[in-house]
C-alpha cells in the first residue's frame, strides 16, 4: 500500500503560546495512530519538515504512526523572529507549546541537523515527554576536533541567506548531498521558491546570526542526562556537520547507537531514504 499525501491537505497552523512567545507554528499532520512521530527540519533557507522528510512520512503513517511535521519559527509557513539566544532551545519551547495545543503528552522525535540539535534541547528540558530519540546530521552544537569550523557547508549555507540567488542555492546543495546528480531542477526551483516567498525569514536569520553567532549550543556535558532510547544516524561524507559531533552524541548518551551511511552527505533520511526507513520503524517498534 502507498499513502498518498499532500503538503495542502496536511496543512495546519496554532497559536503557541509559552511563557514570552506568542507565535503561529505551521505544521503538517498525517496518519493516525496510538504512538506519535515528530520531525524536526534542519536550518538550512527554503527548508520545511517536509521539504526535509518527504521521503518518510508514508512509511511511518503506513506502520501505524501519527507523523507531525513541525515547521520551526523562522521558516517555511511559521511565523518569523530573531533568535538572540539558543535557537536549539527556542525550538524545543516551541514544540513543547504546539505537544500541549495538539495533547500529545509524550511523542518520538527525529531531527534532522537543527532539528537533531532541538530534539536534544527538547529531552533535556521535558525528559518525560519523549519516547525515543532519532538523531541525523545533529544532536548538538560546538567544535570539532577534526574538521575546521564553521564547515564548508555551513559557511555556504550562511553566504546563502545572505545573497539568496540559484547559484548559491546550487552551491550549497552540492555539497548538501554526497551524489549531487540525485538533486533535479525541480527540486531547486522548489527550494529557491520556498526561500524567495519569505525574505522576512532570510533577514532575520541573518540577524540572528549577527546577534549571537553560536545558535546551536554545545550540550555536550548535559548528554549524560537524557535517558530515551536514541538512535543516531550519520553521512560519512557530511560536510555540514562531521561526524564526530555522532560519536560525541554516542559517547555522551547513555542509551544511544550509531549508524554511519557510506557515500552520505547531511541529509541521510533523504539520500539513503529506505534503508533509513525500515531501521527508524526497526528503532520504534523495539
Ligand atoms: O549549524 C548547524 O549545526 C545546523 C545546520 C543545519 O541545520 C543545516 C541543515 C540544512 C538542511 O537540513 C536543509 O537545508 O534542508
Amino acid at each position: 500500500m502507498t499513502t498518498a499525501f499532500t503538503e495542502a491537505a496536511t496543512s495546519h497552523f496554532a497559536r503557541i503560546r509559552e511563557g514570552d512567545l506568542d507565535l503561529q507554528i505551521h505544521y503538517n499532520d498525517c496518519g493516525q495512530g496510538p504512538e506519535t512521530v515528530v520531525m524536526l527540519h534542519g536550518s538550512g533557507p527554503g527548508a520545511s519538515g517536509w521539504a526535509n522528510f518527504n521521503r518518510n512520512i508514508a512509511p511511518l503513517v503506513e506502520a501505524g504512526y501519527r507523523v507531525i511535521l513541525m515547521d520551526c519559527p523562522g521558516w517555511s509557513k511559521s511565523d518569523s523572529i530573531v533568535c538572540t539566544g539558543s535557537r536549539s532551545d527556542l525550538n524545543a519551547r516551541v514544540l513543547k507549546g504546539l505537544l500541549d495545543v495538539l495533547g500529545q503528552e509524550r511523542v518520538h522525535i527525529l531531527g534532522n541537523s537543527m532539528g537533531g540539535h532541538s530534539a536534544v534541547a527538547f529531552a533535556l528540558a521535558y525528559p518525560h515527554r519523549v519516547g525515543k530519540l532519532v538523531l541525523m546530521g545533529g544532536g548538538t552544537g560546538g567544535p570539532s576536533p577534526f574538521v575546521p569550523m564553521p564547515t564548508e557547508g555551513i559557511k555556504l549555507l550562511q553566504g546563502l541567506y545572505r545573497e539568496p540567488t540559484i547559484d548559491n542555492l546550487k552551491k550549497m546543495m552540492s555539497v548538501f548531498v554526497f551524489d549531487a546528480s540525485d538533486l533535479t531542477e525541480e527540486l531547486f526551483q522548489t527550494r529557491l521558491d520556498n526561500m524567495l516567498s519569505r525574505r522576512d525569514h532570510l533577514e532575520n536569520f541573518v540577524k540572528s546570526l549577527a546577534a549571537n553567532p553560536k545558535q546551536f549550543p554545545d550540550f555536550s556535558p548535559r548528554l549524560g542526562e537524557i535517558s530515551a532510547s536514541t538512535l543516531v544516524i550519520w553521512g560519512r561524507n557530511d560536510r555540514f556537520v562531521p561526524m564526530d559531533t555522532g560519536l560525541r552524541l554516542l559517547g555522551g548518551i547513555p542509551n544511544s547507537e550509531l549508524h554511519v551511511f557510506n557515500s552520505c552527505g547531511h541529509w541521510a533520511q533523504w539520500e539513503h531514504a529506505d534503508k533509513f526507513n525500515r531501521m527508524v520503524l526497526d528503532f520504534l517498534s523495539h
